[in-house]
């Protein structure tokens, strides 16, 4: 059967190039499963579970798909996220996984949600993020586009998970202790899976000790904050409707009424949906308008077909959205490149062969990686490195790719819950800022990316808002 990895040694497995690339982990295995005939590594280290990588569109339609049974997130990794999330659909598996997954995702498909989507961002654009912008094109200061985009995404998820805003991008403000908390707790609990064994960290966490204890402190607000609205919102169930409370706390709270949710399952339901929701578009747009100021083709493009949208008459409307087709491309080509979430690993439950012929022992890892497959000739071909949404075009009309091809929102039966909420979102965000705005990245910056699960930028990206010029529909704030 199939085995190639990166050098290894008796006993230590691959720990010594382990170690060297370990400040540019994503390059490392990116270029060994370039090399890889089938695109897929084992890596066998000492201390560390063996972990079957791939960036095989085959085998990752087996993992996330065929045979989506035997890779479940496993016990690990539930266990680094179980404090924040408990058994939220982020975390669990099984028929906790099932049955959250079912009521969301009908929940997910209703008019009235998606109608309560395109307000959140259509106000938290127009009261929030373009009276910012416009500010700091006056004062000609540098802005932290990375920054505003996080507050942005917290602000819009917290509505529509919780229904309560927290107010993150109206920097005036003093940022809310719920908001602050949630952060330190999520950074923190994605911390412990950087510990060298989960030893470490329950250790720590046993005699609440250094982040243990500022993880438990943090997750006291965060869940004394959830709990508290779950309480007011359960008070007014009986006058629950879609139409007046359309949030998805609220969706489920009315779905509880016969206690088939407590208290604690619904707080983490909620918590999840935070999670899931919060950093992913942020990253994804910061990306996507570092990509666009050193090619100014596709804004231009952009812009144009943002402008004949706008001619034809509907205004701000989710139609002229939608319609928005080479936009969408741009987007998908841009996560291509720069994945959100760079790679997500699962677990074997039992021994297995992916199609390619590689062996997966039970108990390994086995972990599709987004950001490598971005880079593979053999899936994008010999121009795979460049920026060019064409590729995602065929007689002006946007031809989607294969999920298990372009996995930057998962594929199989556990795919994204929010991906339309999220091109909601960054669509909404692209065209009133394009429309309006001429972003210019700092010159000195250099784009960097934190060596960590989600692709944030290192150092932020600073910009200067210039006010575009002569566009046919007038910057109205
Ligand atoms: C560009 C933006 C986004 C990207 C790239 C993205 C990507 C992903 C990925 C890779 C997963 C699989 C994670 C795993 O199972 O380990 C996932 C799951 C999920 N995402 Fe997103 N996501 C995005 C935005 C959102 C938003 C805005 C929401 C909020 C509604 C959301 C809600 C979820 C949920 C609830 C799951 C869990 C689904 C399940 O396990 O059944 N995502 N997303």
């Amino acid at each position: 059967h199939n085995f190639y990895g990166p050098k290894s040694y008796p006993l230590l497995g691959c720990l010594i190039s382990f170690w060297k690339n370990q400040s540019r982990l994503c390059e490392w295995y990116t270029d060994l499963l370039r090399e890889s005939p089938t695109q897929t590594i084992t890596v066998q280290r000492l201390g560390a579970i063996t972990t079957v990588v791939t960036a095989n569109p085959e085998n990752v339609e087996h993992i996330l798909k065929t045979r989506f049974d035997n890779y479940p997130k496993g016990k690990i990794f539930k266990a680094i996220l179980h404090d924040l999330l408990g058994n939220g659909i982020f975390n669990a598996d099984g028929d906790l996984w099932r049955m959250q997954r079912k009521i969301a995702s009908d929940e997910f498909n209703t008019k009235s949600l998606r109608n309560f989507i395109v307000d959140s961002v259509q106000t938290e654009i127009t009261e929030r993020l373009l009276p910012l912008l416009l500010q700091a094109c006056q004062k000609g200061s540098f802005v932290d586009l990375q920054d505003v985009l996080r507050r942005f995404s917290f602000d819009n998820i917290c509505k529509v998970a919780f229904g309560m805003d927290p107010n993150c991008l109206d920097l005036s403000l003093r940022q809310s202790d719920f908001a602050n908390a949630f952060d330190l707790a999520s950074h923190l609990s994605s911390k412990r899976a950087l510990s060298l064994t989960s030893l470490e960290w329950r250790v720590k966490r046993a005699l609440n000790l250094g982040s243990e204890r500022l993880l438990a402190d943090a997750l006291r607000v965060v869940h004394d904050f959830a709990t508290e609205i779950i309480r007011g919102r359960s008070a007014e169930v009986n006058d629950l409707s879609p139409q007046d409370k359309p949030d998805l706390l609220s969706r489920f709270v009315a779905l509880a009424k016969d206690d088939v949710l407590d208290e604690q399952y619904l707080r983490d339901i909620v918590v999840s949906f935070v999670l899931a929701g919060r950093d992913t578009t942020a990253s994804a747009l910061t990306w996507f308008f570092w990509l666009l100021s050193s090619h100014p083709k596709v804004e231009e493009a952009i812009l144009k077909e943002i402008n004949d949208e706008y001619d034809s008459g509907l205004q701000d409307s989710y139609e002229n959205m939608k319609g928005m087709q080479y936009l969408h491309a741009a987007l998908c080509e841009s996560m291509r490149l720069y994945p959100p979430v760079r790679y997500d690993s699962k677990y074997a439950l039992e021994d297995d062969f992916l199609p390619d012929g590689t062996f997966v022992r039970k108990g390994s890892w086995v972990t599709y990686h987004p950001y490598a497959m971005g880079r593979m000739d053999s899936i994008w071909g010999a121009d795979c490195m460049e920026f060019d949404p064409d590729r995602w075009m065929e007689d002006g009309v946007l031809v989607p790719q294969s999920p298990f091809k372009f996995a930057v929102f998962q594929a199989g039966a556990r795919i994204c819950l929010g991906r339309e909420m999220a091109f909601i979102q960054m669509k909404y965000i692209a065209i009133s800022v394009i429309r309006r705005f001429r972003l210019r990245v700092d010159p000195q910056h250099k784009a960097e990316s934190i060596p960590s699960l989600s692709a944030s930028m290192k150092n932020g990206l600073p910009v200067r808002v210039e006010r575009r010029e002569a566009s046919s529909s007038p910057p109205a704030l």
